[in-house]
């Protein structure tokens, strides 16, 4: 059953502000536009459990501006397993600069996110498919993923399709240690070179993240 939102007592800005975060007027009204958004459809399926500013911010926008540090001037960039549109949504927002695609693969979601960018005015594209399907025929600089499954499995779909794309950048909690023991267990890693592109704590609260870098080994 998706959560009803609580009615903001806040603004939006003043939210960033309390948790620090700096952006410009007119990204804060398309993030607030992008929220009201997310929200109004998350009344009719299940995308997010994030239906306060403050969660909004410290999870939602928090890991997405994380992970805008890690990417480069004009990069091609795929969300895979996008869900209600983090961090996809808030890169193309916070980062116009990018070429930022969505890929998910429930149709009645894809739907949603399609028509959330169409009326945000946003030039991001949204495909209805597995990103493992979608990469078969489609490259990107790096791929995101937040959220989307263990270790293991992601590796697992996207094995056949390094030629596709440079990196992966996930974001992880805490049990990231023990979902890379997993994926080197399976031989998953054995190709790739993973490291801890960034670590963090969440604002306001007590959680720490990583964002984990993977890409294909270099050969000597
Ligand atoms: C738990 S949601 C997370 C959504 C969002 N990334 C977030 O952090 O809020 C995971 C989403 O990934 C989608 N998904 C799972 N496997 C996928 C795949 N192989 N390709 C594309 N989407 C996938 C699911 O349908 C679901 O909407």
């Amino acid at each position: 059953m998706a959560e009803s939102p609580v009615e903001p007592e806040e603004t939006l800005a003043e939210v960033l502000a309390r948790f620090e975060y700096e952006l410009p007027e007119e990204q804060i009204e398309l993030l607030d536009a992008y929220r009201r958004e997310l929200w109004a459809w998350n009344e009719k399926m299940n995308l997010t459990r994030h239906t306060t500013l403050e969660k909004f911010v410290t999870r939602d926008v928090g890991d997405s501006l994380e992970l805008a540090n890690l990417l480069d001037e004009g990069e091609r960039v795929l969300d895979v397993g996008s869900g209600g549109g983090v961090p996809g949504v808030i890169l193309a927002i916070a980062r116009p600069d990018l070429k930022v695609s969505l890929c998910e693969s429930v149709a009645k979601k894809a739907q949603a996110l399609d028509q959330m960018v169409t009326t945000l005015g946003l030039n991001v594209k949204v495909y209805p498919a597995r990103a493992e399907d979608l990469l078969e025929a489609t490259t990107f600089d790096t791929l995101v993923a937040r959220a989307v499954a263990p270790m293991r499995k992601l590796l697992y779909w996207l094995a056949p399709r390094w030629d596709a794309f440079d990196r992966l950048l996930l974001i992880k909690g805490r049990n990231w240690v023990a979902e890379r023991g997993e994926a080197r267990h399976h031989g998953l890693l054995k190709p790739l070179e993973l490291r801890k592109a960034a670590e963090y704590v969440t604002r306001g609260a007590d959680a720490v993240s990583v964002i984990l870098k993977i890409e294909p080994k270099q050969d000597d």
